[in-house]
């Protein structure tokens, strides 16, 4: 963790009665919000269609120099190819944020540097590395020239999408290096590969992939992949596969400390953008936690709350397999709509659970941390965490807090999120993450639905 000692509680969080400034915001971005958008699809009567309202509160919010996603910049000045802006604008990215206007110059720079980038959850860190993959790469040669590793399947998939939209009017081609995606025997010609590092390492072995003309190594997720409980000896192993000179670049939204020296040392003489430890929550983001009786009153709790669930999309984070399985047969015996979805399914059901709700045909993904990180779904404006995150070694994670609660409030969407907890043990789960964020959690009632219901149902809006 950063150094959580120095953060001062309440100070970015968002409370039930809170500030004008931070209501004005929520009340300008509320609007972004799945239902409201298909509304702003709709005209008023005889009007022009609302949707350009819903883009001028954006650039309300991204005018706001205290917001992750404030630019002084266009892309324009940002020194992109056109082709690649014209790409970007049919996305409907409008001005850079932040993180976008701060590392692409660096980035993009000659001779190239390494680059570690930190920035809150959903304010658009990909297209960083994607439009910098996009620009370095030469389509002439077809050979491999930038790889991006992520640390799940769903993750990488997500990122080729980008992949695909940014670079729709460039002739590039990416391919994925993830399981059961690629014909066996057929050899990696594509200039930019999206990859996870148990499928990427295997290719490399299998000459399948070959890394000569590698140019930049993207690591999405950069601290779960360096991490030594995790995945940081495949991508080591990767990365000693690559040719000195090629450009190393690390994104996350978090950087703990465990992991900072040896980022440093796997990307060296990097460039780096950090964010301060007060400044890791988006605000946009509610937190609450309901008070549970046992084991069983969790589960009571959850199907109580399905119809909030489904006001827009929810993912419901548990720790185990068994345990995303058991709460989903539950939920769809007692007649509501849920699914599951965890790393042992086969790849196939993975995607197919994915896309189905991705599309929004499916309302509420029961899962475990395996997308807790990276994964990009507008839609979704609740969180639950049914069990507290913990490490490998079953210590509160306030990194993966943050992941977590991170699917939603995307770029500048409210969202909310509910912690369960249910004993002494959890409580205090729940209370040292509070403390390493300085953020405030909010109780929720178990006992009065009514009141209960109308303060998550006010967050939701
Ligand atoms: N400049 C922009 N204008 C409008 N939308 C943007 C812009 N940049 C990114 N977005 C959108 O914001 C959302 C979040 O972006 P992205 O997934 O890259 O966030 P992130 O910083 O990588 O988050 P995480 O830490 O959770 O991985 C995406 O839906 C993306 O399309």
């Amino acid at each position: 963790m950063t150094d959580s000692t120095s953060i001062p509680r309440n100070k970015f969080s968002i409370s039930l009665d809170d500030s004008d400034d931070v209501d004005n915001i929520t009340s300008q971005v509320k609007e972004l919000s799945t239902g409201d958008k298909q509304e702003a699809m709709t005209t008023k009567a005889g009007d022009e269609p609302v949707e350009h309202e819903v883009e001028v509160r954006l650039a309300d919010i991204q005018a706001d120099p205290n917001s992750p996603l404030y630019s002084v910049k266009s892309f324009d000045q940002l020194g992109l190819h056109p082709n690649l802006l014209k790409g970007l604008y049919e996305m409907k990215f409008t001005k850079p944020s932040k993180i976008q206007e701060r590392a692409l110059p660096l980035l993009l720079a000659n001779p190239a540097r390494n680059m570690i980038g930190q920035s809150q959850s959903g304010t658009g860190k990909t297209a960083a590395f994607v439009l910098t993959m996009l620009s370095r790469v030469d389509y002439d040669i077809n050979e491999p020239q930038a790889l991006c590793l992520a640390p799940s399947r769903e993750l990488a998939r997500q990122i080729m999408e980008v992949v695909q939209q940014m670079g729709k009017y460039t002739p590039m081609k990416a391919e994925y290096a993830i399981k059961d995606a690629l014909k066996k025997g057929d050899k990696v010609t594509a200039q930019i590969v999206i990859g996870t590092p148990g499928t990427v390492s295997d290719l490399i072995r299998k000459r399948v992939l070959t890394l000569q003309r590698m140019e930049l190594f993207v690591l999405d997720e950069a601290d779960n992949m360096l991490d030594q409980q995790g995945l940081a000896d495949q991508t080591l192993r990767i990365k000693n596969w690559m040719p000195k000179e090629c450009q190393v670049v690390l994104f996350s939204a978090t950087f703990p400390d465990v992991v900072r020296d040896f980022t440093k040392r796997f990307a060296p003489g990097s460039n780096e953008i950090r964010l301060k430890a007060t400044e890791l929550t988006v605000e946009g983001i509610k937190q609450f936690y309901m008070d549970c009786k046992s084991v069983p009153h969790k589960f009571e709790v959850l199907s109580e709350l399905y119809s909030l669930m489904t006001v827009g999309q929810s993912i419901i984070f548990v720790r185990r397999r068994d345990t995303a399985e058991r709460i989903a047969g539950k939920l769809n015996s007692d007649g509501h709509a849920v699914v599951f979805l965890h790393g042992t399914m086969d790849t196939a059901e993975r995607d197919r659970v994915m896309d189905q709700f991705r599309k929004g045909e499916i309302k509420v993904l029961i899962t475990t941390n395996v997308i807790a990180r990276g994964i990009d779904i507008q839609q979704v404006n609740l969180v639950i965490n049914y069990d507290i995150p913990l490490t490998g070694d079953r210590v509160p994670d306030p990194e993966t807090y943050l992941h977590r609660i991170g699917r939603t409030g995307r770029f500048g969407r409210t969202g909310a999120s509910i912690n369960f907890v249910h004993d002494d043990q959890s409580s205090e789960q729940m209370e040292a993450i509070q403390n390493a964020l300085g953020c405030d959690i909010i109780k929720v009632p178990t006992d009065d639905w009514e009141v209960a219901h109308k303060i998550l149902k006010k967050a939701l809006k």
